[in-house]
């Protein structure tokens, strides 16, 4: 088994639990009552390259990354240093996140958009993802068959709702494109090794269509990381590790923002 598979398999395990405690229909009601989202689509169209800040307590691959006191702390302070999207783990068992920690941070900080980072695999999730105030979901091709990442894209889209969907290589990029994908994240880690390789987003970003929105996510250490990111037409660029282990996330955050709306930073094409 892979690390994406037995991620999944704990994930399928909780979601089941949840399933239990509040039915399908219970869930589509409070996500119909959730106060409308953001438009994520827009917020990322805005020019110049824009910095996703994570809130990630751990990671498989690195275990315990940090200890952040308070999520909805470190989300007002991304939000300050001019984050675009803030992204929440809610992910329990291998990143630590939780359901909790959205909503204090949708509490927090009510005007930033947010994505729910998570390995959705139903349609549950979606409508919980809503109902807790996301504005954007992660899809991971990898993680789903092509019926299934289609119907959950759609999903996403009747909630108003934007999906960030993401790739590793060549061919799952066509699939997201097949999908319908606007927004594709190219993932630098493989979820299968855990590997990271800073050079799959140029590999694959120049041959997607010039209005898909493009995210390099992983592995981003600070600016000049950014800057290459830049280079082969990033829109944005994703950002945990490299944030929650600084000394200081907020200037972390900032000086990314500063650079990604430098003159001397590549502009995004479209
Ligand atoms: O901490 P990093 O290397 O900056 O990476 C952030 C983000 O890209 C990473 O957390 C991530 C990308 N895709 C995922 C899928 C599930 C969980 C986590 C992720």
């Amino acid at each position: 088994m892979t690390v994406l598979e037995s991620i999944i398999e704990g994930v399928r395990e909780d979601l089941a639990a949840r399933e239990a405690a509040t039915s399908f229909d219970e869930i589509k009601q409070l996500s119909a009552a959730a106060p409308p989202p953001h438009d994520v689509l827009a917020k990322l169209s805005e020019g110049g390259v824009g910095v996703i800040a994570e809130v990630k307590r751990r990671s498989p691959s690195k275990g315990e990354l940090a200890e952040i006191g308070e999520p909805a702390d470190l989300a007002a302070d991304y939000a300050e240093a001019g984050a675009r999207v803030i992204s929440v783990l809610t992910e329990q068992r291998r990143f630590g996140g939780s359901l909790a920690d959205l909503d204090a941070v949708r509490k927090r900080v009510p005007g930033t958009p947010i994505l729910r980072k998570d390995f959705i695999v139903s349609p549950y999730q979606v409508h919980e993802a809503r109902a807790h105030g996301a504005d954007m979901v992660l899809l991971i091709v990898a993680a789903l068959e092509q019926n299934v990442l289609e119907a959950l894209l759609d999903r996403v889209e009747s909630l108003g709702m934007a999906a960030l969907v993401e790739v590793h290589t060549a061919e799952e990029a066509d699939r997201a494109l097949e999908a319908g994908a606007k927004i594709i994240g190219i993932n630098a880690r493989n979820l299968h090794t855990l590997d990271v390789d800073r050079d799959v987003f140029g590999r694959i970003a120049p041959g997607l269509p010039p209005e898909v929105i493009k995210i390099a996510e992983s592995g981003v250490r600070g600016p000049s990381d950014l800057m290459a990111y830049a280079g082969s037409g990033a829109d944005a660029v994703l950002v945990g590790e490299g944030l929650v282990t600084s000394d200081n996330p907020k200037s972390a955050v900032n000086q990314l923002v500063t650079a990604g709306s430098h003159p001397a930073c590549p502009r995004p094409s479209r």
